[in-house]
């Protein structure tokens, strides 16, 4: 082994906050860059295909005490399929300057599998510097409530009864327990929205899933102490075992001539993300409205994004996730008029679009 420069611990902690579309990842980490308490946080996002949409979020916060002292964006879309010619560049580059960070935390897009990032962990350039000081799985407790995203056989047997068409193996769900199985910690997030009797519940399906010793944690709007979400010192790159995916049996399916040396091979080839203009809606309500009709469209999973209201300076920002969508006017927001929409691969494009045409489209 060639000697690092620094010495065995010193090396640079770097939290990966993954989970699913809309549970929460942005919320957490704000709030997270807001109680850094000057510590330097470096922060990567990442986000799928969506022309660095979070990215701009991210930056928008300009509160005085937020701790990111440099917001980087990943823009060759998912870390998990461009790690060799985004991510690791991007790494080398914070750990060449003077005055390297202390932490760095990595987003991930809710589409990412986190287990080829952690392996990028390894790579000889990056090994010696940093370490990966946890998986922060952020999860939509409200979601897992109502069994969106089915855990057990049971719920996975009574949603495929209720539906014929529902693979149990969908990407989704692979998806989820690969994120799953890979935290150092899970994060119930949004406890808000669910009773305390549903959040035992999900606790404890969650639970079953997990590896052993990993805490679980149940939040409101990603608020937890610092403490608790850094410095937990897990060195996952090392400890890979019992992190392996799922996701590789269904790549097999697909390209049973292929070797296995591809199975960290984009997962998201089934899903798919859009940036759609749309033209100024006629009220907050409307849009709302709007979108609430469109994720209700067969394999339409987030909405995202800023749009524009009639007779309103400020455009209106707008995230919906399952049955739930937040709006709220943002001056000085960037890009306003245009919305992401990620989802299953194969969704009603036109029928989206004709949803949320906007006042103009609509008139
Ligand atoms: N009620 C409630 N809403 C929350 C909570 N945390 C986040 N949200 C809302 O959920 C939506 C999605 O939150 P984000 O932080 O953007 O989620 P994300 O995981 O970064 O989303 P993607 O980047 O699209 O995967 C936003 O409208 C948030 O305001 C919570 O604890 N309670």
């Amino acid at each position: 082994m060639t000697a690092s420069f620094g010495t065995p611990g010193t090396k640079i902690p770097a939290t990966i906050v993954t989970g699913f579309l809309g549970a929460g990842k942005t919320t957490l980490i704000r709030n997270l860059l807001q109680n850094a308490g000057g510590k330097r946080i470096a922060l990567i996002v990442n986000e799928f295909g969506d022309m660095g949409f979070d990215g701009s979020l991210v930056n928008g916060c300009a509160d005085p005490d937020c701790a990111a002292e440099e917001v980087v964006e990943l823009t060759n879309g998912c870390i998990c399929c461009t790690v060799a010619d985004d991510f690791l560049p991007t790494m080398e580059m914070l750990l060449a300057r003077e005055t390297p960070p202390e932490h760095i935390v990595i987003e991930t897009s809710g589409l990412a599998l986190p287990q080829p990032l952690v392996r990028a962990f390894s790579w000889p350039s990056v090994k010696p510097k940093v370490t990966v000081d946890g998986v922060v799985t952020v999860l939509d407790a409200a979601a897992l409530a109502e069994g969106r995203i089915a855990l057990d056989e049971d719920a996975l047997e009574a949603q495929r009864a209720a539906d014929e068409a529902l693979d149990h193996e969908s990407p989704v769900e692979e998806l989820f327990h690969d994120q799953l199985r890979c935290a150092d910690l899970v994060v119930l997030n949004k406890a808000d929205l669910v009773s305390e009797t549903a959040l035992d519940s999900v606790h404890g399906r969650i639970a079953k899933d997990v590896r052993s010793a990993v805490h679980i944690v149940s939040s409101e709007k990603g608020t937890l102490p610092i403490e608790v979400l850094l410095g937990r010192g897990s060195a996952a790159e090392d400890d890979m075992s019992g992190r392996h995916e799922h996701h590789h049996h269904h790549h097999d399916h697909d390209h049973e001539d292929e070797d296995h040396h591809h199975h960290d091979h984009h997962h998201h080839d089934d899903f798919e993300s859009h940036v759609l203009p749309v033209s100024a809606f006629a009220s907050l309500k409307q849009a709302e409205d709007k979108v609430l009709e469109a994720m209700s469209l067969k394999g339409v999973l987030r909405i995202k994004g800023a749009v524009e209201i009639d007779r309103k300076a400020a455009p209106a920002m707008v995230q919906a996730v399952g049955p739930r969508v937040e709006t709220w006017f943002a001056a000085g927001a960037e890009s306003s008029g245009r919305l992401v929409v990620i989802g299953l691969k194969g969704l009603d494009l036109d029928a989206v679009r004709s949803v949320l045409g906007g006042l103009k489209a609509a008139a």
